[in-house]
């Protein structure tokens, strides 16, 4: 489940419209060796070669002037800024980028209910996905009376599903962000800066050819969509990758949850508060005489004694991938081992133990198993297979699609989880 799309789907008039559009806003070539192509209702649209393309050839050049971005903009409300650009130009000369925009992209905290969102079973992914309902919900008290509420989250959904951060600024490039994400992705984005431009924003690569350099100082930035070192085949699908990012950065900001996700992770402490918590519950639980303000009082000079001997970094999100565990994570626990008793009887305990005991305590506060989800996923894709979109769902308020990517993102963190303590020498 991702794009939602136009009932009226583009005509073969209106994919050509698109590139129209896109040679007069001066993206180059004239002829591009690309056509956009309706994937499936998940996924929507995506860009395919119609001819071969050659290792390294630029597919397609848009300039800046083309794009939306947060340049100047204050970070707090940088989506806010780009849906009013998007937005204003629904009464300009865009139609033919706007015809071939998804009508929403499914993102868990504009379109889904209280009851999905629970389904994740991730309190800070809950939590994450109301703190941006509450952009949401400033971005329509600043937009009140100019635009709707469905309009403003219709903008907020392009905005934070086609836009891509480039040295701390959020561009979106209308043509190139037609591309699909995968890992094993046959193309990538750069800037070309011009040597006369102080403005625009600055791309992960970034390019300026002598040439350009003669060109003079009146060419604004352009970003390309480049072919990688493979080349790409005619028939195939152009693909960038949008970042080795866990689940919860696709889901929350693309509408879509990675078949599998190597990078996925799973957290397995918020924070220091959190990491002392838990070391307090396994060594305190003993003492009968202790009351929940001493054992509070406890965990509070153990963080500070913490932050004394490791020095005041990030502790937030310590996690497991399947590449690891945190070094931060494994040194604050280290640490706060060495310091005090590790168990309740007394005895030190090991960081390995102290690693699985924690993981087997997340595993055992989700409502469902592993093993449960699997078999959950399976039932809930043979019937959307079938087309039944409402047998055998929790509740009425939970619709199947966002069951399935709920169940999907879940099974991956306890997937995490499971791998982690498989790797924890016992
Ligand atoms: C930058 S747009 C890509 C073009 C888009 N598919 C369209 O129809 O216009 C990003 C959106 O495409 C979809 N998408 C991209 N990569 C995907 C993937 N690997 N799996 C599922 N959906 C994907 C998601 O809806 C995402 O929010």
């Amino acid at each position: 489940m991702a794009a939602t799309l136009r009932a009226d789907s583009p005509t073969h008039q209106a994919e050509t419209a698109l590139f129209d559009w896109l040679v007069q806003q001066c993206a180059t070539p004239a002829c591009p060796k690309v056509e956009r192509r309706y994937v499936s209702d998940d996924v929507g649209y995506c860009l395919v070669a119609t001819k071969e393309v050659a290792p390294e050839e630029v597919i397609l050049s848009v300039p800046l002037t083309a794009a939306i971005t947060s340049e100047g903009v204050d970070e707090s409300r940088w989506s806010t800024h780009m849906s009013i650009e998007l937005l204003e130009r629904q009464s300009g000369s865009c139609q033919p980028w706007l015809a071939a925009l998804p009508v929403h992209v499914d993102l868990p905290w504009l379109y889904w209910s209280d009851a999905e969102l629970a389904e994740l079973q991730e309190e800070d992914t809950i939590a994450e996905a109301g703190q941006l309902r509450a952009v949401f919900e400033s971005a329509c008290q600043e937009l009140e009376g100019r635009f709707a509420r469905q309009q403003v989250a219709w903008a907020l959904s392009l905005v934070h599903s086609r836009s891509f951060v480039m040295q701390g600024c959020h561009v979106w490039l209308p043509g190139i962000d037609m591309c699909n994400h995968t890992l094993a992705n046959n193309a990538g984005i750069r800037c070309v800066r011009s040597p006369g431009s102080c403005q625009g924003a600055s791309a992960v690569e970034e390019v300026c050819p002598p040439q350009a350099a003669a060109a003079g100082s009146q060419e604004p930035d352009r970003f390309e969509l480049v072919a990688g070192e493979r080349g790409i085949a005619a028939g195939e699908e152009v693909t960038i990758s949008y970042g080795s990012w866990p689940s919860d950065v696709f889901l929350l900001f693309f509408g879509f949850v990675p078949a599998s996700n190597p990078h996925d992770s799973a957290v397995l402490f918020y924070d220091l508060f959190d990491l002392s918590a838990f070391q307090q519950r396994l060594v305190g639980s003993a003492a009968a005489d202790e009351t929940e303000e001493s054992a509070w009082a406890a965990v509070v000079a153990k963080v500070q004694q913490l932050e004394a001997q490791l020095g005041h970094q990030d502790f937030r999100r310590m996690a497991a991938t399947a590449a690891g565990i945190d070094a931060r994570l494994l040194d604050a626990a280290q640490a706060l081992l060495l310091a005090g008793r590790g168990s309740a009887s007394g005895q030190p305990m090991s960081l390995p133990t102290f690693l699985r005991l924690r993981c087997q305590e997340l595993l055992e506060s989700y409502p469902t198993s592993l093993q449960e989800d699997q078999v959950l996923l399976q039932q809930l894709e043979q019937q959307a297979a079938a087309g039944d979109g409402s047998a055998a769902l929790p509740s009425g308020t939970v619709r199947l699609p966002q069951l399935m990517a709920a169940v999907g993102y879940r099974l991956g963190k306890k997937q995490v989880l499971h791998a982690t303590l498989a790797s924890l020498p016992s």
